[in-house]
């Protein structure tokens, strides 16, 4: 209660706050790219990710330390070692991967009823719209995993 408490108090009233955010997906979704385009502002080149990446983003007296975690199978089962004291997850899910988008679903499932993310704010993004024939925002949203 009493760290619940002080930290609350940081939030609600210190001039600098600090945000933590995770974005997870499957692999080749894009989480990478996200990551550094947040922090430098443009595309770079990315390779598939083993084990993290975490950078700082700076936006008016907000810090947000945003981690980015690989997305092979591999590595999914360690993504919960990183939940404590996050504030938002970002799913990113790659709308052009029809074969996948219900395993990312499920992943999303998993990930939503961790215990240790019951207060975080929860973003699912649509990624790779830009390629012709991906779903839109709307069919990811709707997907069903079982029909
Ligand atoms: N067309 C298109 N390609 C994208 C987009 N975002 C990322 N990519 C490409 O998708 C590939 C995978 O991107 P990453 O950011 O490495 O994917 P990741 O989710 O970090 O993958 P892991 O680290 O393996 O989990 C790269 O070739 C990116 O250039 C997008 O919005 N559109
Ligand atoms: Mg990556």
């Amino acid at each position: 209660m009493g760290i619940w408490a002080s930290r609350a108090w940081r939030r609600a009233f210190s001039s600098d706050q600090q945000c933590k955010i995770v974005i997870v997906g499957l692999n080749n979704a894009g989480k990478t790219t996200i990551l550094y385009n947040l922090h430098l502002g443009q595309v770079v080149m990315t390779q598939p990710t083993i084990g993290s990446n975490v950078e700082e983003v700076k936006h008016e007296n907000i810090t947000f330390q945003v981690w980015d975690l690989g997305g092979q199978e591999v590595f999914r089962a360690n993504w919960a070692t990183y939940f404590e004291d996050t504030d938002a997850i970002i799913f990113v899910v790659d709308s052009n991967d029809q074969e996948n988008l219900v395993l990312a679903k499920m992943e999303l499932f998993n990930v939503v009823l961790h215990e240790d993310l019951k207060h975080a704010c929860l973003l699912v993004f649509a990624n790779k719209q830009d390629i012709q024939g991906s779903r839109n925002a709307g069919e990811v949203f709707r997907l069903r995993v079982c029909s």
